[in-house]
């Protein structure tokens, strides 16, 4: 039997949506990571694997590129919902799809519902919950070193993990080199993702992400939610901001009870039927 996985990107964190309902070959930490790899597979910053039928309400498994199984993504779960639409899975323009951390509530603002707002749940600066080592405590403007360099962290659960580092000046090179210290760090037992975040001005911040388990990506999603919530604790900006990635930007409002609404768009890209050795080789994997 054929494997089809269709294509989509959220500002340019790109996904594949793996239907196990049109698919017949189970997904597995070694498969994942071999459709992921840009050289000798598709290449992708995740997989969505669901519709996962059943219980009450749809559900999403999302995978990173390196096999490990992601909480929650912002841009995947856009991504996710407008796939369940082209595929007609669902007529509504507002229902709950449930994560592993955690239920969000997706509701279109178009036809072709490429454009959405989604309740993404509530963010959490509380050790225990991101987890971050120590004693229970809000992880707020903590000096952390990764590497040889002492940073100002403040860490953050949106159903993932985030530590966010607010600077004057961010790059791309800059959260690399961040990044390959910070995702492991002893600091963080289920790794983290990180956003450095420069702040422009009380509605608007830009973030550079390096994502656990994907290294460097143009966008995340779940990162501007936590770079939002980040610069609003820490006074830096309002409750309504325009977050800046390199592949696009989110608008992010966050409530009185740090409930964080996203809004943003997908685009569709491809559907793709792989070749039949590549296939078999995925299905011995
Ligand atoms: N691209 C994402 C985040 C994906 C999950 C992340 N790598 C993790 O392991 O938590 C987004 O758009 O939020």
């Amino acid at each position: 039997m054929k494997i089809q996985l269709e294509r989509y990107h959220g500002l340019g964190n790109d996904y594949l949506v793996y239907d196990p309902n049109k698919n017949e070959m189970e997904l597995n930490k070694r498969n994942v990571k071999a459709l992921c790899n840009r050289n000798m597979g598709l290449g992708a910053d995740g997989i969505l694997e669901g519709p996962l039928l059943g219980a009450k309400q749809m559900a999403v498994r999302i995978w990173n590129p390196d096999g490990s199984i992601a909480g929650k993504s912002g841009n995947g779960v856009r991504i996710f919902a407008k796939y369940l639409k082209d595929a007609d899975y669902v007529q509504k323009k507002n229902y709950l799809l449930k994560t592993d951390g955690g239920m969000v509530e997706i509701t279109y603002l178009n036809e072709v519902g490429s454009r959405l707002r989604v309740s993404m749940g509530t963010l959490s600066f509380l050790s225990n919950d991101i987890p971050v080592i120590g004693e229970q405590r809000e992880v707020i403007n903590e000096d952390m070193v990764f590497g040889k360099n002492l940073y100002p962290a403040t860490c953050v659960s949106i159903g993932n993990p985030h530590c966010v580092i607010p600077m004057k000046e961010i790059s791309r090179e800059l959260v690399c080199k961040i990044g390959e210290y910070s995702e492991c760090a002893r600091y963080f037992p289920e790794r983290i993702n990180t956003e450095i975040m420069q702040v422009t001005d009380s509605e608007n911040i830009s973030i550079e992400t390096y994502e656990r388990g994907a290294g460097y990506t143009m966008a995340n999603g779940t990162g501007a939610c936590a770079a939002a919530g980040v610069a609003y604790k820490l006074g830096l900006s309002g409750s309504k901001v325009v977050v800046h990635m390199p592949g696009g930007s989110l608008q992010i409002e966050i409530d009185d009870n740090w409930k964080v609404y996203m809004t943003g768009e997908v685009f569709y890209v491809a559907a793709i039927v792989l070749g039949s050795e590549f296939s078999e080789q995925l299905r011995n994997l």
